[in-house]
């Protein structure tokens, strides 16, 4: 036996030798030939398929999408008869998502038909012998199956994997808030123009304050647009929403956007207009999205000065005048060189409603303002913007909501004093949600309550007090505005 076991050793050990002197002396195309016959030969013998996902295709720029959700999908079949595992941080950062390590097995079953999948991994060694790169690990998996099972393989089963890998992948990908910065300041092996953190925003449509039905409307809106792919493929429309929401400082419309993507599973585009360096910029910068996103432009009123830009071009009437804005807008130009974006009207209109708008699929598009007003109305009409949403003053179903979340109470003695004052009284639901915030250990239910109404009668006074002044103002036989008639005549006269 020991003897069997030393001829063995030995033959192995010429073996080897004898490989390591054709590796070395053996030509390049030589050793290829014979890969490339063995290869043929054990075709005709060897009756199974290999199909190999790698990590990276091409350049090494992009993470396979094949790749991904293949792992995904294994992730949830090897925790169960895998060996040995690799563990990873997954959605919130709190639970672990497990998937198999390199050079593990597992078994897969599919219509009765049995398949392999191995993890595995290449070293690619640098094509130049001086390359800067060191030496790389490419991953990859091989999945192997019979080959008389080729048709169910690559018809069904892949398609099967892909499938499920990717919602695999949605459940436990983090969803991520992006932002641009101005182009300047990319540094140059950055491959793209929007850089992220963890998207944690806590907000909900439960912890709004809104009409109930309103609320419930918009939820059904958005649900709808989430599952409506084959609708909008029906109708030939690039599957996105438009989304205007407007109204008063502090009444909510920065929390509806977190509370929208928390809703849907979206992660956020935070699109800083002023940033942007130009049209072909905006571009980029939508290609760059993905899809199940939402793209937002806060306070789009005061972004650019996009009406502007389009009344300059059609108030001028004389040659005199047209010489003389122009001068004007070279020397503007010249002054704010290098600041100043140059995205226009057009080129956002194109940015929301333009042919490349479609790549992607599944997009909201989300602009707020204070001002609906000053916007263009060619901006916010219907198939750019859908949907109008107005965010007013808290209403008493509002301030429900901010009192069941803020202090846990349903009903309380005060609640009519405070329904009766907040008819009276306009009042944001940010300024009732400060007032209704327990400001020491101390605070209980009903301080806080009494700080809002003591906030909602101070408010009332000074709208009366308003109120009395304008009145004043406007009254022809009021001595003081006749005065400061006759002073502003003079003045203008002077
Ligand atoms: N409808 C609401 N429901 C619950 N909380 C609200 C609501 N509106 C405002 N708040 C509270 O007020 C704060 C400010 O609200 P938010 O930032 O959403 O206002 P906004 O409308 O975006 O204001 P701005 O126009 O100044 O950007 C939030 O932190 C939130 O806690
Ligand atoms: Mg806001």
């Amino acid at each position: 036996m020991t003897e069997m076991w030393a001829r063995m050793g030995s033959t192995i050990a010429s073996f080897m030798f004898v490989w390591a002197i054709i590796r070395q002396y053996c030509p390049y195309e030589l050793r290829r030939f014979f890969e490339k016959y063995s290869h043929r030969l054990m075709g005709y013998f060897y009756p199974y398929i290999r199909i190999s996902f790698h990590e990276f295709t091409g350049d090494r720029l992009k993470r396979s999408e094949a790749y991904a959700a293949v792992e995904a999908y294994l992730s949830a079949n090897s925790s169960r008869s895998a060996k040995r595992l690799k563990a990873e941080m997954g959605k919130d950062s709190s639970n672990l998502v497990l998937s198999m390590d390199e050079y593990e097995r597992v078994n897969d079953e599919f219509r009765g038909v049995k398949v392999w999948w191995v993890s595995s991994k290449v070293s690619s060694s640098p094509t130049r012998s001086m390359s800067y790169y060191p030496e790389q690990e490419k991953r990859l998996y091989k999945l192997t199956f019979h080959r008389k099972y080729r048709d169910t393989i690559t018809e069904s089963y892949l398609d099967h994997v892909v499938k499920e890998g990717k919602e695999i992948r949605v459940k436990n990908r983090q969803r991520k808030l992006y932002t641009n910065s101005p182009g300047y300041k990319w540094p140059s092996y950055k491959q793209t123009m929007w850089s992220h953190i963890v998207f944690e925003h806590p907000a909900t449509f439960e912890t709004m304050a809104m009409e109930p039905g309103k609320k419930k409307e918009i939820i059904e809106d958005l649900l709808t647009f989430s599952k409506s792919k084959d609708f909008y493929a029906k109708i030939g429309k690039a599957w996105k929403r438009g989304y205007l929401l407007y109204g008063p400082p502090g009444t909510g419309k920065s929390t509806m956007i977190a509370a929208m993507a928390n809703l849907l599973n979206y992660d956020v585009y935070d699109l800083e207009l002023t940033a942007v360096k130009d049209n072909t910029e905006l571009r980029k910068l939508l290609i760059e999205t993905t899809s199940k996103s939402m793209i937002v432009i806060e306070d789009i009123d005061c972004s650019l000065d996009l009406t502007g830009q389009r009344k300059k071009k059609t108030e001028k009437s004389s040659d005199e005048e047209i010489e003389k804005s122009l001068k004007e807008i070279a020397k503007r130009e010249a002054k704010e060189e290098g600041s100043s974006s140059k995205v226009t009207l057009s080129g956002l209109l194109n940015f929301i409603d333009g042919l490349w708008s479609a790549c992607g699929g599944e997009r909201l598009i989300v602009f707020t303002t204070n001002y609906v007003e000053k916007l263009d109305p060619a901006l916010i009409r219907r198939g750019r913007m859908d949907k109008h949403i107005e965010l007013s003053y808290c209403s008493f179903e509002g301030f429900k909501v901010l009192a069941k979340n803020y202090l846990n109470l349903e009903m309380h003695t005060m609640f009519d004093t405070i329904q009766r004052l907040m008819e009276e009284t306009k009042i944001t639901p940010a300024d009732v949600a400060e007032n209704l915030m327990p400001k020491s250990p101390m605070d209980d239910a009903e301080k806080c309550l009494s700080h809002l109404i003591r906030a909602l009668e101070d408010a009332n006074e000074e709208a009366a007090k308003k109120n009395d002044e304008d009145v004043k103002e406007n009254d022809p036989t009021n001595e003081d505005s006749v005065q400061s008639e006759v002073d502003q005549e003079t003045e203008k006269s002077l």
